[in-house]
């Protein structure tokens, strides 16, 4: 799956694109020209060693004018019904800096539409779950790990750690939750999601 980003987050290039790369969500596929050829390849500018487009598809593309909801519904669906049926599942995002990946993976807390693909995956997984344990009475037990793969050493951080040390005390569990959501680094990148029935 790709989503094209504009630096910063911007929205508005759609399926335009930048000169160099045309996106067309319908097919599932980019194509990627190089930028001395203004968008195409002539028989001239091959001769001065223009590169012809490169074609490349997807399971699905979106460009930056697609919400969050589409992404999260277009890619969440398969990996959630089958993180409850016992696979494993990730959600990992990729990509350098500035471009969207936490706020794709994370979202705002400005409504369920401005969910990102991290809080939509947890909520879809525990709405199927209490919908498989009214039908069958299956007990669930749920095991979430979330890592920050950074720079070229490919440090791994676990992003989860402080979670493990509980809320502080005095708090209740709804204030605990808030208070771990917060200290979740800004650059949040791999989750994994796993069910064992
Ligand atoms: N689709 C979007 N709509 C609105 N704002 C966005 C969008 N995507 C990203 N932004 C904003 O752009 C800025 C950079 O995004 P973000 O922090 O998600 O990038 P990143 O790829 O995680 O960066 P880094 O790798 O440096 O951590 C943030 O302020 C974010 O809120």
């Amino acid at each position: 799956m790709l989503k094209i980003c504009t630096p910063g987050g911007g929205q508005g290039q759609g399926e335009q694109g930048a000169s160099f790369l045309s996106a067309d969500p319908r097919k599932k596929q980019v194509t990627v020209f190089d930028p001395s050829a203004s968008g195409y390849v002539t028989s001239a500018n091959r001769k001065a060693g223009t590169s012809a487009p490169k074609m490349f598809a997807f399971d699905s593309v979106f460009t930056p004018d697609d919400s969050l909801t589409e992404l999260c519904a277009s890619s969440l669906a398969e990996i959630v019904q089958a993180v409850v049926a016992g696979a494993d599942g990730c959600l990992f995002t990729y990509g350098y800096s500035k471009l969207g990946k936490t706020y794709t993976m994370l979202g705002t807390d400005q409504g369920p539409s401005s969910l990102g693909v991290m809080p939509c995956a947890v909520a879809w997984l525990f709405r199927l779950i209490n919908e498989q344990k009214d039908k069958t009475g299956a007990r669930f037990s749920v095991r979430v790990s979330a890592v920050q793969v950074t720079g070229r050493e490919e440090k791994l951080r676990d992003l989860l750690s402080d979670i493990g040390q509980g809320p502080p005390s005095g708090q209740g569990a709804g204030d605990g939750a808030r208070t771990r959501d917060k200290r979740v680094p800004a650059d949040l990148r791999t989750y994994s999601l796993a069910t064992v029935r």
